[in-house]
């Protein structure tokens, strides 16, 4: 039952990643095929798929760093010997912490921060059904006061999933929310408490200080939480989600990332961009927008699925 499940899983994987797998693989098994011998016009081909693939530059070169070396050591002559090493070697380079979902059995705080329009409402009100779904007590709080929708797209997750929602109300002060949303948690004993936050990045200042504000009543008022921030981001945007992913760890303490829909994008290799720069696990994919469209993310399978010829 539990091999069923692990294969669905990774059968939904290794579909969902499709047009990555597509992107990537083929052209890399055209260069392990075409190439008669290990030279630098072989390594130059395979850094060029690897970046047109959104692994990014800098992950690109230590991948291939890293395939160089053991091309040398095991006195590699084949290029068709280098795909298992390559496989290897992208999976060391997403080496992080391994991805802890404490947060998940504890009493916690979960800050969800990102910019517009990446799938963070639809992410909260999955997580939300995810957790209710285990039995546990949620608490939705808006604290993205800042337009209108936004409060409205949650309230109509929080309906599908009879959880309760706090704030919500444009023009709301984020602070104020977060202040209410604590005192609902500890009056009705929650388990998790999801906040919903602003992520306008076009003012780096005024995100520090408000996540800043948030940050200190959580530690004010519910120092007992654990506390988990969670950064979601869109993978169809490949190479900007890196750079917004930079843009939040500078102004507050990311322990998790959300790659969004990862289902029919070609630029799935932006988790490896992500995860190896940042060395913050990412934890969660969106494989779509129903509320099961959310699993758990492993580098290993992930990396796995990419090169299945399945
Ligand atoms: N295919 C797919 N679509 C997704 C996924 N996650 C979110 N979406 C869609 O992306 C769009 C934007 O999602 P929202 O949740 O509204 O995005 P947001 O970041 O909260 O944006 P605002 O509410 O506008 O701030 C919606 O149409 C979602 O259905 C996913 O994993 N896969």
């Amino acid at each position: 039952m539990a091999e069923e499940k692990k294969k669905g899983f990774f059968g939904r994987l290794v579909q969902g990643l499709t047009k990555t797998r597509d992107n990537i693989v083929s052209g890399l098994d055209s260069i392990f095929s075409g190439f008669s011998k290990i030279d630098d016009d072989f390594y130059e081909e395979l850094e060029e798929i690897l970046i047109m693939g959104d692994l990014g530059v800098r992950a690109t070169e230590e991948i291939l760093d890293s395939l160089r070396e053991k091309v040398k050591e095991q006195h590699i002559k084949e290029p068709a010997e280098c795909k298992q090493l390559l496989i290897d070697s992208i999976k060391e380079q997403m080496q992080v912490e391994k991805a802890a979902y404490r947060f998940e059995t504890e009493k916690s705080v979960v800050l969800v921060v990102g910019v517009n329009g990446v799938g963070k409402t639809t992410t909260i009100g999955k997580l939300a059904g995810k957790l209710t779904a285990e039995g546990k007590k949620v608490i939705l709080a808006g604290a993205d006061t800042f337009r209108a929708a936004a409060g409205e797209q949650l309230k109509e997750w929080a309906n599908r999933g009879g959880v309760q929602m706090v704030g919500g109300t444009e023009g709301a002060d984020p602070g104020s929310v977060v202040f209410d949303a604590i005192a609902a948690a500890k009056a009705r004993s929650a388990d998790v408490l999801l906040v919903d936050t602003a992520g306008r990045l076009h003012n780096k200042k005024n995100l520090m200080n408000e996540l800043g504000k948030i940050n200190k009543i959580l530690e004010n008022e519910y120092p007992d939480a654990f506390r988990e921030t969670l950064v979601v981001l869109d993978a169809t945007t490949g190479q900007n989600a890196l750079a917004q992913a930079r843009e939040f760890s500078e102004v507050t303490n990311i322990t998790g990332i959300v790659l969004t829909k990862m289902d029919g994008t070609a630029k799935g290799g932006i988790a490896v961009a992500i995860q190896s720069e940042l060395s913050v696990p990412v934890k969660y994919i969106g494989v779509g927008e129903t509320i099961d469209d959310l699993e758990k993310f492993d580098s290993d399978a992930f990396v796995e699925a990419l090169f299945s010829q399945n």
